[in-house]
């Protein structure tokens, strides 16, 4: 057995020990974790790997069709190489961003991801507190399996923090009307609409698993409307609706709440300068193509990045422009800022912190992130934000060479 083995079963072993009781659970998620020598996402990975059953694992980490779009959400940061400048003064390096009235400790926050109690019996909440003690925004999925006050108020015991309610729109609009309000009423400060799901990708794996939610657990924020056997199965497109635009959805959606709206799964300059110029007063985008979950052969998300940054700080230079897909090193974030990004989102890499710790297993992913991004930073002679600029990447062109953007 190889050291990374061993290290895996141990924390095979104490996880096993864990279940016994809930109170020393995160004692020995933070135990395990110094014990196992987890130090980069893939650690993480490949830890959770073993930790879950077949088809939650496949819902996890699959993409739609037969995965490109996931493939190359990653292969493409390395189309990318990093042009360090040297001899500048890094000791004080300053990661802190500004956002919805709020400040984060680094551009990065929690991407929405359905169903978080499948990946730990904590879910959403230990999500939550581990974002409130990173001071890392957090995104939460309509498809929670918490109620969205519940995962406010876990991470409101230990700092305020800001949340973010992912919206898909029901085609009964009333459900979704009380979702909108049920989130300002909690503190909630914007509604990430995703515009990128108006059917549910082709999931081949979810389709073979014949993927349900495991029976013990909800889906609390509207359940009353959708049963839970629906979910998982093809009937997900008859649920939300697929008739959402530009003109009739964003003013109704503006109509019923003075959060901030922001528009999720955007890929092409043509959609972001119709968001800059709705009159729904859409705050920013995020460029997503949902993990590579949603349109087969869509391109990268880093591919999408350039053309829409182009186009919204043409028109306005506050409009702002966040991005996910692919993320696993804090040197991704770095690329995506140097392309134009204001910020990133993460989902996959706190799926795999929280399966394989709770909080701490978030925290640790949060950190790893965190840590890594402010290396590259100091690397590449960058003291802040604004230091990072495209001038700092080479892209890989015809023939294999890298030349400077
Ligand atoms: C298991 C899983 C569930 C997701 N659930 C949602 C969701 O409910 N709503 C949504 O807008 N995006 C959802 N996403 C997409 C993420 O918000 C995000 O766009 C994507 O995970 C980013 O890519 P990454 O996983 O490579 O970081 C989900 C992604 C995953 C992996
Ligand atoms: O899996 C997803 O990407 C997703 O957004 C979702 C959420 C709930 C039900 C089905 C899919």
């Amino acid at each position: 057995m190889d050291k990374p083995d061993k290290m895996f079963l141990i924390y095979y072993v104490l996880h096993f020990l864990a279940s016994f009781s809930n109170s020393i659970n995160n004692f020995i998620s933070w135990f395990a974790m110094a014990l196992t020598d987890i130090l980069c996402i893939h650690d993480l990975e490949k830890a959770a790997q073993g930790m879950l059953s077949q088809p939650i694992l496949d819902y996890f980490n699959d993409g739609s069709g037969d995965g490109v779009a996931l493939m190359e959400n990653i292969s493409a940061f390395e189309k990318y190489k990093i042009r360090p400048r040297i001899l500048r003064n890094v000791s004080n390096i300053e990661t802190k961003k500004r956002a919805l009235g709020s400040t984060m400790s680094f551009p990065l926050a929690i991407a929405p991801t359905a169903m978080q109690c499948m990946a730990h019996e904590e879910g959403e909440k230990a999500t939550a507190r581990a974002a409130a003690r990173a001071n890392v925004f957090m995104g939460v999925s309509t498809f929670a399996t918490t109620t969205l006050e519940d995962i406010k108020q876990s991470g409101d015991c230990l700092c305020d923090n800001v949340y973010m309610l992912q919206l898909y729109i029901f085609k009964d609009r009333h459900t979704t009307e009380i979702l909108v309000k049920r989130a300002e009423s909690a503190g909630y400060k914007a509604i990430l609409l995703t515009c990128d799901t108006p059917r549910l990708g082709n999931r081949h794996s979810m389709i073979r698993n014949n993927f349900r939610l495991p029976s013990h657990l909800q889906l609390p924020n509207f359940d009353q409307y959708i049963g839970k056997e629906k979910l998982g199965d093809v009937k997900y497109p008859n649920t939300t609706d697929d008739n959402i635009t530009w003109d009739e959805t964003l003013l109704w959606l503006r109509s019923l709440t003075k959060m901030e709206i922001w528009l999720k799964g955007i890929s092409t300059a043509e959609d972001v300068e119709l968001a800059v110029q709705s009159s729904a007063n859409i705050t920013g985008v995020i460029v997503s193509n949902h993990g590579g979950r949603q349109l087969d052969s869509a391109l990268s998300t880093l591919d999408s990045l350039s053309e829409c940054v182009k186009a919204a700080k043409s028109k306005d230079k506050s409009f702002q422009v966040w991005f996910d897909g692919g993320i696993r090193k804090g040197c991704d974030i770095f690329k995506a800022l140097a392309l134009g990004a204001d910020g990133v989102m993460i989902g996959r890499a706190v799926l795999w912190g929280l399966t394989m710790g709770g909080e701490e297993g978030v925290f640790k992913a949060l950190s790893i992130l965190k840590a890594e991004f402010e290396l590259t930073m100091a690397l590449s002679g960058c003291r802040t934000l604004s230091d990072i600029k495209s001038s700092n990447l080479a892209r890989k062109a015809e023939g294999g060479f890298f030349t400077r953007l």
